[in-house]
């Protein structure tokens, strides 16, 4: 995507908010003639006392003065008032587009490993936006309408002044925020993007602390984050470098602008062309315009790393989804599952599994078992349709998964994952997550098919105990116990389970084991290392590298 597409992309969003932009743009206009208005009035004042000038008395002039400030104030107030409150709407409503992708673009997006550089796209790269739509588009028009009132002025002294500012004014508002924009470019999106690999390097060292400290290895990973930090701060450094070159050159062609005018205008005013008045006027005109495209020269700098932003959300937004939501099918029952000549890759040209011949009877338990890498979760995730296969199909009896409403799926399967997350919220609730309107004997009996009922009951305030008091004294058995109750509750028809005992002790996934195997409306298929486990199954699979074998 290019800088044009990508700027229209993000002007298309601004579509709703048009009436206030006007707004702020006709605000802005009239708030930065009077402030090119004051020093040329002034002008005009100095004028009258020496007597070369005097249209009007003094009286008035110096009232005008008074007034073009308090209105310049009032509608500057006026025109950052409505940018910011377009800019605020606009975040807002691009947070609901992104968080409306993120759901689309689940669970398949959030399955990868970067999750640091997506929290950093949700928090830094939206809130830079506010550059944009705030400090960007009402500028342009801003300096374009402005400039166009100024270019009348100059023409009304003379054509040449008009033709010098004109110049002057394609210098400051395309030549230099292209040439800035050309040189920081490249920089300003390696910084965004090292931005966001450092926000996943430092989630992935908080979570991995304990790891770290274990193994001694905190003063490697200090010295990466040292060396990642340096090079953020070297393309800074780098920005901020470009960003002083157009400093200095805007305010080089201010100077050298002003003094061409007065150079030309002086030619014009022996020669008679021109009267004194309009040599200080075009002159002091030429130096207080500046103003308005000198604003859109600045943004040449905050653009970069806005449009790197811009395009990092836009990518977001845009993303193709692994699956696509399905709607408007028939509802259908849980039947067999059969997977037919099944092939998948997460990336091209490295199949984790490969024509897969399977079949799940209704109602039976099903074991899975095969080397760690083998692809078990994988094909658990396919029967989930966190993705879709490459080739191949999967069907519930007649019907391929990908003919089935995505919600009428969803409430077929209930997912027991090596990781169990639990939200901030009491333990009862925390479990009732799986049936909202679960009564409280309902989420009891299931805690006790998941051995857990005695555990909750022995806490002070036992269901009701909030999580996050517990934190992470909770131990990896109790909280596989509690993704364990979430399944038991569900009204599932198949249970899907991976490596469900592993933190469990023998007790434990005894009762367990028996609750499972008392499911009797339930299929369930069960990845699991330990033989112990293997025990309650009808019949097992074994996988090798992504077959059956
Ligand atoms: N989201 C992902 N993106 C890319 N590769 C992945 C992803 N998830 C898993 N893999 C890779 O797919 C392969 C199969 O992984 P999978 O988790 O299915 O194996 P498994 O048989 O369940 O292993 P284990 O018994 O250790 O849990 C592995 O090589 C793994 O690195």
């Amino acid at each position: 995507m290019n800088n044009v597409q990508l700027i229209w992309k993000m002007l298309k969003l601004v579509k709703p908010l048009t009436l206030p932009m006007l707004g702020a743009v006709l605000l802005g206009v009239l708030g930065f003639l009077c402030a090119i208005g004051i020093p040329v009035i002034a002008v005009m004042a100095i004028l009258q006392t020496t007597g070369m000038y005097a249209h009007f008395p003094l009286s008035w002039v110096l009232g005008i003065l008074l007034c073009l400030a308090i209105l310049r104030g009032v509608l500057h107030y006026g025109e950052q008032a409505l940018n910011h409150y377009i800019a605020f709407k606009l975040l807002a409503i691009i947070r609901d587009h992104v968080y409306t992708a993120l759901r689309r673009l689940a669970p398949a997006k959030l399955d990868g490993k970067d999750k640091g550089n997506l929290i950093s796209i949700i928090t830094n790269d939206i809130e830079l936006l506010e550059v944009f739509y705030a400090h960007t588009i009402s500028p342009v028009l801003i300096a374009f309408f402005t400039s166009l009132i100024l270019l009348k002025f100059f023409a009304h002294i003379h054509i040449f002044a008009m033709m010098i500012a004109l110049i002057a004014y394609l210098m400051m508002a395309i030549v230099i925020p292209f040439y800035v924009n050309h040189k920081g470019q490249e920089i300003g999106q390696k910084n965004r993007d090292e931005i966001g690999n450092m926000s996943s390097f430092l989630l992935e060292s908080y979570r991995g602390l304990s790891t770290l400290l274990q193994y001694r290895a905190g003063n490697k990973r200090l010295e990466q984050m040292n060396e990642r930090s340096d090079c953020i701060e070297d393309m800074q450094g780098q920005m901020k470098n470009i960003e002083a070159t157009q400093v200095v050159c805007s305010q080089l062609l201010i100077s050298i602008f002003a003094f061409v005018m007065f150079i030309v205008m002086y030619i014009f005013y022996l020669q008679n062309q021109v009267n004194v008045y309009h040599v200080i006027t075009a002159v002091v005109l030429m130096l207080s315009s500046f103003g308005p495209v000198m604003a859109l020269s600045n943004l040449a700098n905050n653009l970069l790393s806005t449009l790197s932003s811009g395009r990092r959300v836009m990518a977001i937004l845009e993303e193709k989804e692994a699956i696509c939501e399905v709607t408007g099918q028939p509802h259908i029952s849980f039947d067999d599952i059969h997977v037919d000549d099944v092939t998948f890759a997460y990336q091209q040209d490295d199949p984790i599994l490969q024509n897969l011949h399977l079949h799940f009877d209704k109602g039976k338990v099903t074991g899975i078992i095969g080397k760690s890498g083998s692809g078990k979760s994988t094909l658990l995730k396919l029967l989930m349709r966190f993705y879709d296969p490459l080739r191949g199909v999967i069907q519930i009896g007649q019907t391929p998964l990908t003919n089935i409403n995505t919600s009428n799926m969803r409430h077929m399967f209930a997912y027991v994952t090596q990781d169990t997350v639990l939200f901030h919220d009491s333990i009862e609730n925390n479990i009732k997550i799986a049936k909202l309107d679960a009564t409280s004997d309902e989420i009891q009996a299931a805690c006790q098919k998941a051995s857990l009922h005695d555990w909750i009951m022995s806490l002070p305030e036992g269901y009701q105990t909030p999580v996050s008091e517990l934190g992470s004294s909770l131990s990896g058995g109790e909280r596989q116990r509690i993704s364990l109750a979430r399944a038991f509750l569900s009204q599932a028809e198949c249970i899907l389970l991976d490596e469900p005992t592993s933190n469990l002790d023998v007790l434990n996934e005894g009762i367990i084991l028996k609750a499972l195997q008392n499911e009797k409306e339930r299929t369930i298929i069960l990845v699991s290392h330990r033989e112990s486990t293997m025990k309650i199954v009808n019949q097992t699979i074994k996988m090798d590298q992504g077959r059956v074998s």
